[in-house]
């Protein structure tokens, strides 16, 4: 298991006219070349290349090379808040079937990381949703064990597996972590489920454990408001929020390239005012959000790259603080009448 400096450097357009209003990502990046040498930067970014995790869940493989098709989009994305200055950690590179220890190298980079650099936020990219279980125990590790967790999940899945005999996989990661934190420090919500996609034995386990979870058409812009209201409530529950995005919670025309598309999915509109608001109620967090991550990104099933550039667009929203996804719900959405 190993974590090597980004593959690829990162390139993008460099526009002649006015230079220095003409900032794109590959403008704000910069890479830790020695593990050794702080870097002085805002936010972070850890790419986790893993396949084993879907393939123990019987998934389409491809999620491992994620994380360059991701860079390679954001790379070029205009960047419209130039205080944010990204530092790009590498990737955890999962080999074979070794998914545990891949894991927990991903778990120990996070954690690294978060101790050890000032940075405000740490986006994790790539992997199937196994990629969860590293990253928790990464910012658990951080905090330490007395500091209440919230995780939002946006997903159309509660992958909320029991592991089987062959182990953890990309379905069990949040089964992993009540067993890791217990049920009285359990604070799970999962946004965007799809009926068909979950059995009832995942329903009722949801059910019994208290997670709080919104089926995909309850997540329609007239919902809103009522959306907001409950991701404030969830938050004061809670020291520190990790919010975590599978991309299979978008419209299968909007993520095609991952191992489970949707055929209903909630729309881009609504995840970005979801992501506006949670960044939002975290500023009312005492440790507010600094963990985020995108998973389920498989560049073999993508097409045309939109699902990689759909990942971008909501890691623009995630780290900046100007996208048009960081306004406030309320603003998005003003006509919609509050209850
Ligand atoms: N992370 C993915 N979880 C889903 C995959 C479903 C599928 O492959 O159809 C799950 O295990 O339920
Ligand atoms: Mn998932
Ligand atoms: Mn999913």
């Amino acid at each position: 298991m190993k974590r090597v400096l980004p593959p690829a450097p990162w390139q993008g357009r460099n526009d002649q006219d006015q230079p220095e209003h003409a900032k794109r990502w590959h403008h704000q990046v910069e890479i830790q070349t020695d593990a050794h040498m702080p870097i002085d930067v805002t936010h972070g970014l850890i790419g986790f290349c893993c396949d084993a995790g879907v393939r123990r869940n019987h998934g389409r493989p491809g999620a491992a090379e994620g994380p360059a098709a991701f860079r390679r989009q954001l790379a070029n994305l205009a960047c419209h808040d130039t205080a944010v200055r990204l530092g790009d950690f590498g990737d955890v590179i999962a080999e074979g079937d070794e998914l545990e220890a891949a894991q927990a190298t991903l778990a120990n980079s996070v954690a690294q990381v978060l101790s050890h650099t000032d940075i405000s936020r740490l986006l994790v990219v790539g992997g199937g949703h196994e990629t969860a279980w590293g990253s928790f125990c990464g910012l658990y590790q951080a905090l330490g064990p007395d500091v209440r967790i919230g995780i939002i999940n946006l997903d159309a899945h509660f992958d909320l597996r029991k592991p089987e005999a062959q182990g953890p996989s990309s379905g069990t990661p949040f089964y992993q972590i009540r067993e890791l934190v217990g049920a009285d420090n359990f604070f799970y919500t999962c946004l965007g489920v799809a009926q068909e996609s979950n059995t009832a034995t995942l329903f009722q386990r949801a059910t019994e454990w208290g997670v709080h979870y919104r089926a995909d058409h309850e997540m329609t812009a007239a919902h809103l408001p009522a959306i907001c209201d409950e991701i404030d409530a969830f938050t004061q529950s809670v020291d520190a929020l990790y919010l975590t995005i599978d991309l299979d919670v978008l419209p299968h025309y909007q993520a095609p390239g991952v191992s489970a598309p949707a055929s209903r999915g909630v729309s881009l509109a609504v995840i970005e005012a979801v992501i506006a608001q949670i960044k939002q109620s975290a500023q009312h967090c005492r440790l507010g959000l600094p963990l985020v991550e995108l998973t389920e990104l498989n560049p073999s099933c993508d097409l045309q790259g939109v699902t990689a550039r759909t990942a971008a667009i909501l890691a623009n929203a995630l780290l900046s603080d100007s996208a048009s996804a960081g306004k406030p719900v309320r603003d998005l959405t003003p006509l919609i009448e509050r209850k």
